[in-house]
């Protein structure tokens, strides 16, 4: 792995596993706030972990998104925490701040940061069926598509939303059916699967309404899930 002129170098702490260290790793990014993690979180990437054939699922916990207000949003170290408490059982999900090393917020310069570090790993972009609606709003979405294949993961009440939005109109001939969903990480970008799972009603909102907060105790439901 070598760092560009300008971009720091990432600390051994920082360093993920697998590292595209020679192995062709497949490698699923899930980027979010993290406002708290939640089994959410937890229940795409495994879904996305079992119907992707991926090595592992990075968490990319983002410094900020672009798209959200600063007010109300945890510090980095305390969303990192919480995502590290939600996975801590699980040995293909890493909760990292990548983002924070690179110092980027906007995903597309993020990826194509890491296509240059990782240039054998496969990623697939992951996001649940709420972000797909928004994707039109986001810098340089087209060269996102581009450069990295994207994997949705359906939530409700967001699929026929994301279905007959922008991104997935603009994509439509770039989208596989979900049954090629263990090959996408080798499909030549632009190319995305919408995948049918079942749905979960996690959400970070919901968590912070019933009093989630930086210093209080990390809500569970008495087994150590948030
Ligand atoms: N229950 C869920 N089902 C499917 N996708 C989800 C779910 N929860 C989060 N995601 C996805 O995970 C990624 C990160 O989500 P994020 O950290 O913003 O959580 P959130 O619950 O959506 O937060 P908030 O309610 O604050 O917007 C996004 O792509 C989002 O669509
Ligand atoms: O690149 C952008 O312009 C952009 C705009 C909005 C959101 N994102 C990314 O989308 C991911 C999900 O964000 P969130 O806040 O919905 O969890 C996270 O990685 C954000 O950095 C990226």
């Amino acid at each position: 792995m070598t760092a560009r002129r300008g971009e720091p170098a990432l600390g051994k702490a920082q360093a993920p596993s697998p590292w595209g260290d020679g192995r062709r790793s497949r490698i699923g990014l899930l980027g979010g706030s993290f406002n708290p993690a939640h089994q959410g979180h937890l229940h795409i990437s495994k879904q996305a972990l079992a119907r992707l054939r991926l090595d592992a699922v990075w968490w990319l916990v983002t410094p900020q998104n672009p798209l959200k207000a600063a007010r109300g949003v945890a510090p980095l170290a305390a969303r990192l925490a919480s995502a590290r408490a939600v996975c801590a059982r699980e040995r293909h999900i890493l909760p990292l701040a990548l983002e924070t090393a690179f110092g980027t917020t906007r995903t597309a310069d993020t990826l194509d940061i890491l296509h240059r570090r990782f240039p054998r790993a496969r990623f697939v972009w992951l996001m649940g069926a709420d972000n797909l609606a928004q994707l039109p709003s986001w810098h340089r979405w087209r060269h996102l598509a581009a450069t990295t294949p994207i994997a949705i993961l359906d939530r409700a009440p967001y699929s026929k939303e994301a279905l007959a939005g922008l991104a997935a109109r603009r994509l439509a001939r770039f989208r596989h059916p979900a049954r090629i969903a263990g090959v996408l990480a080798d499909r030549a970008p632009p190319a995305w699967v919408f995948l049918p799972i079942r749905k979960h009603a996690a959400s970070a909102t919901a968590i912070r309404a019933r009093g989630w907060t930086v210093s209080g105790p990390v809500p569970t439901d008495g087994e150590g899930n948030l």
